[in-house]
């Protein structure tokens, strides 16, 4: 079955707060997003990749691509105002049918097992949400400042990739955005699709905030 991945790196990075974009920065010497892209592209069967960018951002991009001779094959579409328009914009180019992975251009170490058993699950049952076990203690919290315990094994930490048919995840793209659409196993299901979850990593991190970059820059240093 054909495969595609649709990498988002449309985002602004306020969290990061760096001046230069999160997904551009660094890790042992490479910029992040190329590295997000080389694990689907050092996939045995290798998906066609496709990447959101803001639309300011694609020169700069071109430029990197240059001065890293970075030759992995790729399409950049533009990326919208939130998450959601990202992915519908990256969606819109694609038709046909097939298994589309979409995947945070900025969880640059996710694990070849972790991408080919995604794919391989969707292909069986039409959906693949890559999640791992809480490893900490949770609780509910509401409105007045109390919180109540939670059983931490009835949870999961959700991650990208998020694998669907195509023609299925194109139809739940196309039903009106929400705010509680976090991801993209939220959109699906709002539609009426059903979730199977598969193993996921805990080195799948988003580098979301400055000290995700040290652990970065340590993992790399590790392998
Ligand atoms: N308009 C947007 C917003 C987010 N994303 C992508 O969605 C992924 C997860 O989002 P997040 O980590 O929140 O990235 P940012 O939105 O860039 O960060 P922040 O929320 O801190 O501004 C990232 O790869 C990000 O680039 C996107 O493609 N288009
Ligand atoms: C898609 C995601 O990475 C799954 O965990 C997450 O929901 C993205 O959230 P963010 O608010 O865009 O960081």
């Amino acid at each position: 079955m054909k495969r595609y991945a649709l990498i988002v790196a449309g985002g602004s990075g306020s969290r990061m707060g760096s001046a230069l974009p999160k997904q551009f920065l660094e890790v042992g010497g490479i910029p992040i997003l190329m590295r997000t892209i080389d694990a689907f592209a050092n996939m045995k069967d290798v998906p066609e990749i496709i990447l959101a960018l803001p639309e300011n951002q694609i020169d700069f991009w071109r430029e990197l691509i240059e001065k890293h001779n970075f030759q992995t094959s790729h399409t950049v579409v533009k990326g919208g105002a939130s998450r959601f328009q990202s992915v519908k914009n990256g969606l819109d180019k694609l038709q046909g049918g097939g298994l589309v992975a979409v995947h945070d251009g900025v969880r640059p170490f996710t694990p070849a097992n972790v991408l080919d058993e995604a794919y391989k699950t969707a292909e069986k049952t039409g959906s693949a949400v890559v999640a791992v076990e809480l490893k900490d203690s949770i609780r509910e919290i509401d409105g007045d400042g109390n919180s109540e315990a939670k059983d931490r094994a009835q949870y999961r930490l959700v991650q990208t990739p998020q694998v669907f048919g195509l023609k299925n995840l194109k139809d739940a793209y196309a039903q009106p955005e929400q705010s509680r659409f976090t991801d993209d196993a939220s959109v699906f299901e709002a539609f009426g699709g059903k979730i199977t979850l598969t193993q996921g990593a805990y080195e799948n991190i988003k580098i979301t905030t400055p000290e995700d970059m040290v652990f970065a820059e340590a993992f790399v240093k590790s392998l």
